[in-house]
């Protein structure tokens, strides 16, 4: 019998968008999982079976409760994900019985708070425009990307610490998304790839808060039921394009998130948690 202890997870999701949370304050095994580990893990057929593997880990900032690691399913670390942020959160506040709290990522300081038993708000810092901050290849503007892919054309881009291109479209669901987002994923503008959004605006049904249904091509990942940072850089092209006021309900396949570009060009995301199962990594997943 092997010496080596098993490694205990998480399984949580936001809207179906699922994660293995590892604990690397428990354990530094966590920390230090190089991209085929991470691969292994995130295979549905092989190993647990995740969209992205996310570890818990000792904050460096002071001001920060606990600090997280993002690596999307094909083993990149990226420096953003919506729904993770809140699972964390919510693990956070279980530990701390606080009402609120400051989560570290690679994209900045996230304030973080429950709006209920599994319903937290998180503000996932300013929107990103500027090109170089998307980033793209080249100067162009962000309002009216030019590049097309077969019925998908002038996308917005928007940085939620991460990069994504945000495509309006008739009818979202209609959108051969696998077909498409392999290669606008990869497409030459984007230097570090990007998440791919197709999206339709709803009619409303409450003043000042429109209504926008997207699916979203998750680089690294592909399609997803939801993806957090991709609702938030959703409804902040269509405010720029001014499709929406600042706030709108973003309908995904997963279900619903209230999102919301605050004045002081914060994003304010509010949506579901939920923790699905624990149990411990097998040892031939991290060696
Ligand atoms: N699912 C996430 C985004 C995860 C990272 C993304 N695939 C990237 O590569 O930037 C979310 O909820 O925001």
């Amino acid at each position: 019998m092997s010496d080596i202890a098993a490694l205990p997870f998480r399984k949580m999701h936001g809207l179906g968008n699922d994660f293995v949370v590892l604990d690397g304050r428990a354990d530094s095994r966590a920390l230090a999982l190089d991209p085929s580990r991470i691969r292994a893990i995130a295979d549905r057929r092989a190993g647990i079976g995740c969209d992205q593997l996310i570890v818990v880990a000792p904050p460096t900032d002071r001001s920060a409760d606990v600090r997280m690691l993002i690596f999307n399913a094909d083993g990149s670390e990226v420096a953003a994900c919506g729904n993770a942020t809140r699972c964390v959160a919510w693990l956070a506040m279980a530990e701390s019985g606080q009402n609120s709290v400051v989560i570290e990522t690679r994209a900045g300081l996230l304030d973080a708070e429950s709006r209920g038993p599994s319903l937290v708000a998180v503000d996932m810092g300013p929107a990103r425009l500027d090109w170089r901050e998307i980033p793209l290849a080249q100067a162009e503007d962000t309002l009216h990307l030019g590049i097309s892919a077969g019925p998908l054309a002038d996308p917005v881009a928007v940085s939620m610490g991460n990069p994504h291109a945000v495509f309006f479209v008739e009818d979202a669901d209609s959108v051969d998304l696998e077909a498409l987002g392999p290669g606008l994923e990869h497409h030459p503008i984007f230097p570090e790839r990007s998440n791919i959004e197709v999206a339709t605006i709803l009619p409303a049904t409450e003043p000042g808060r429109g209504r926008i249904r997207m699916r979203v091509w998750e680089r690294g990942a592909g399609i997803t039921p939801a993806c957090g940072t991709g609702a938030c850089a959703t409804l902040v092209a269509a405010a720029r394009r001014g499709l929406t006021p600042r706030r709108a309900e973003l309908i995904l396949d997963g279900g619903s998130l209230e999102i919301e570009w605050l004045p002081d060009d914060h994003v304010l995301m509010t949506g579901p948690v939920a923790s699905s199962f624990t149990g411990l990594l097998d040892v031939s997943l991290l060696s």
